[in-house]
């Protein structure tokens, strides 16, 4: 059946409506960051350029590393955007803009997200790039999906929802196992919690205060069986549960700017960032 106008909106140059992109204008293999001036960082080391397109947040760039096309593309903050990403993304190479309706073949897309995050862990030292083998969601994005979860991922997150007295449950996704084997088989394995917020939400506070001033120190200890959490960011959760759901592999890799537990901020993050966009380039 066709897909009404009002559901999938293609603007009248005939781009999808928040990305402004074309089908041919992405490559299978996408870099996301989040920072819209990340993307020339990833860019800047193509030996091509054939696409430059900016909406909002959203900036794209698809070109060509060592003969391999490439797309990067940014997000913006917050699991939201990555509602938007992920559903215009995965229209552009599922759905026939013509017809408005599904194509039968399906393409799995593979996406890397190279992200910033914080450490919750002494086991996580500032500057040390970390691959989410897991995360959990703190947002209520996957109130409004059908999210298939194993038993153990339930299992995890009620534990947490107990843990937080949070009056709903948090969702607990795993990342692409193929691309973690290619890509960050020699990074830090963790576990990645999703905030709906860069303060509160990671227990700083300025001047707003704190409803559980023990906030970071149960984001810290808790534990469930060997399962622990090590860093957290506003963003990977959603990417995980998005990729379930429409059927592509995804992989959150954090450069870990910021230490939670001894209270420090990485003074080369820049160098921290772009190294890890080279190993990412080298690997992809
Ligand atoms: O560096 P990016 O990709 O934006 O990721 C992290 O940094 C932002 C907060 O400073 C949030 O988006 C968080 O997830
Ligand atoms: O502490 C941090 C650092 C980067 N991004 C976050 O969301 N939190």
């Amino acid at each position: 059946m066709a897909i009404a106008e009002s559901e999938l909106i293609i603007n009248p140059n005939g781009t999808v409506y928040h990305l402004n992109l074309l089908p041919e204008h992405i490559s299978d293999t996408i870099i996301t960051v989040g920072d819209p001036e990340r993307v020339a960082k990833v860019s800047r080391h193509f030996d091509e350029m054939d696409v430059q397109v900016a909406k909002r947040e959203f900036v794209t760039h698809t070109g060509y590393y060592r003969g391999k096309r490439l797309t990067v593309i940014s997000t913006g903050m917050g699991t939201d955007n990555i509602d938007i990403l992920m559903n215009e993304l995965d229209a552009l190479v599922n759905i026939d803009f013509q017809s408005r309706e599904e194509n039968e073949d399906k393409i799995t897309l593979n996406l890397v997200r190279i992200g910033t995050s914080g450490s919750l862990q002494n086991s996580v030292p500032l500057g040390s790039h970390l691959a989410s083998h897991t995360s959990i969601g703190l947002d209520s994005l996957m109130e409004f999906y059908p999210l298939a979860q194993s038993e153990e991922e339930t299992s995890i997150a009620t534990a947490l929802q107990r843990e937080l007295g949070l009056g709903f449950r948090p969702y607990c996704v795993t990342g692409s196992q193929k691309l973690i084997q290619k890509i960050a088989h020699d990074m830090l394995p963790g576990n990645t919690l999703t905030c709906p917020g860069f303060y509160a939400p990671q227990g700083r506070t300025l001047r707003g205060g704190l409803r559980n001033p023990n906030l970071l120190k149960t984001y810290n200890s808790f534990r469930h069986n060997e399962y622990m959490l090590t860093n957290f960011e506003m963003e990977t959760a959603g990417y995980y549960s998005m990729g379930r759901i429409l059927g592509h592999e995804v992989l959150s890799l954090n450069a870990i700017v910021a230490d939670r537990v001894n209270h420090k901020f990485a003074e080369n993050a820049e160098q921290v960032i772009d190294d890890l966009i080279l190993k990412v380039l080298d690997r992809i």
